[in-house]
């Protein structure tokens, strides 16, 4: 199988072309090539289809091979890569996900796109469609227990689920492995979740660490931001227009007014080509 290794400030997938030719067992393939010592290493995997309804398909897996609706860091990936790989010539496109339709604008130097800015779509705040059983609409900082310690967390939908937490402490110093798959596997999910834990530094910056839903800790979460930076206003902690410092990078989002929709934008990195050769059961 060729593929494309590449990041969006170091959430890394491994993307492979299947415009031509689809691609069978992928949530085995997903985890077979995801696995840091006996794969490639990467975040999950990212298929990337022609469409009949936008310009074109993204297909996200996690590293243990279940589906995510969408991946902010990894759509951006997608764009680079068709318009690198001169499967489109157009700057402005379109990228159907699980989570619907998302438009994009790609920023173009020296024949090779270095920026994006996406259409992340309007934040879903209904608890039933986060999903997060919760009794008010919308949940902000509404109190769950999680490893004997009662948190506040905000709960939004970027397409996938969040629960965001916002905490006083530098965000390097948060016992991340052993508190994130408590909040990931929590009752109160019914379709586990995302976590981002987030220290306000002033109105427009934020610093965020992220346990992600079949991943494990990441080094950023597109999606996620979003998520944070919606939370942030909920709580009055931060304006709708903020930069959110990640362990890999920063992302700059905004939260328009006037749409509703959340704006991301951020750079998309290829890494390396090369091919692997799977095991026969995941071929046949
Ligand atoms: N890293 C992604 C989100 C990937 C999917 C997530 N783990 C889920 O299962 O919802 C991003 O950049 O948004």
């Amino acid at each position: 199988m060729k593929f494309t290794k590449m990041h969006g400030i170091g959430n890394d997938y491994v993307y492979v072309d299947c415009t031509k030719k689809d691609l069978a067992h992928t949530s085995e393939i997903a985890k077979y090539v995801s696995d840091r010592h006996f794969g490639i290493g990467s975040d999950g995997m990212i298929l990337i289809k022609s469409s009949e309804k936008a310009d074109f398909q993204m297909d996200m897996y996690n590293a243990d091979g279940s589906r995510g609706e969408m991946c902010g860091n990894g759509i951006r990936c997608v764009a680079k890569y068709v318009y690198d790989h001169h499967l489109t010539d157009k700057t402005e496109i379109s990228i159907d996900t699980l989570a619907g339709i998302k438009y994009l604008k790609l920023t173009v130097e020296n024949g090779k796109v270095v920026k994006v800015r996406v259409n992340m779509g309007q934040p879903i705040l209904a608890p039933d469609r986060i999903p997060v059983i919760a009794e008010k609409e919308p949940v902000v900082a509404e109190p769950i227990k999680v490893c004997g310690k009662e948190w506040k967390m905000t709960c939004v939908s970027m397409g996938n689920p969040h629960a965001v937490i916002f905490i006083d402490t530098p965000v390097k110093e948060f016992p991340l492995e052993e508190i994130g798959p408590h909040f990931e596997n929590h009752a109160r999910f019914p379709k586990r979740t995302n976590t981002e834990f987030v220290r306000v530094l002033d109105r427009q910056t934020l610093e965020m660490r992220v346990w992600e839903r079949g991943s494990g800790e990441t080094l950023a979460c597109g999606t996620g931001t979003c998520a944070t930076v919606v939370a942030g206003v909920l709580n009055g902690l931060c304006d709708r227009k903020a930069v959110v410092h990640l362990l890999g990078g920063d992302l700059e989002i905004e939260w328009n007014e006037d749409d509703n929709c959340v704006y991301m934008t951020g750079s998309a990195t290829e890494v390396f080509e090369g091919e692997i050769t799977l095991p026969e059961e995941m071929t046949e």
